[in-house]
């Protein structure tokens, strides 16, 4: 699950290779400009981690970093990534 953070909803999750790493992380792009909120992430190899904040509202988490982190979360589902401890 996401684990609130520093005033972020934080998650990481394991894919099986970079290739699927990647596609999953061009399908979250999408999804982030359609709802106009973006992750801050970073991607090593078939891993990706999430930190999401609403800069709006002061860097703080909001009901649209819960929105995001679930449509993130079918997203990771859909492209077989596991969770993972992350930071
Ligand atoms: C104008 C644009 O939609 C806004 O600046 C959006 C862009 N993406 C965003 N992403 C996040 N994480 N927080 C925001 O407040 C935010 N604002």
């Amino acid at each position: 699950m996401w684990t609130e953070t520093d005033n972020a909803l934080t998650r990481t999750f394991r894919f099986s290779d970079f290739k699927m790493a990647f596609s999953f992380m061009s399908d979250v792009a999408e999804e982030a400009e359609y709802q106009e909120h973006h992750p801050w992430w970073s991607n090593e190899y078939n891993v990706v981690s999430f930190r999401l904040r609403t800069h709006d509202a002061g860097n703080r988490v909001t009901d649209k970093d819960h929105k995001l982190a679930a449509a993130i979360d079918q997203l990771a589902a859909d492209y077989g990534g596991e969770e993972i401890a992350g930071f």
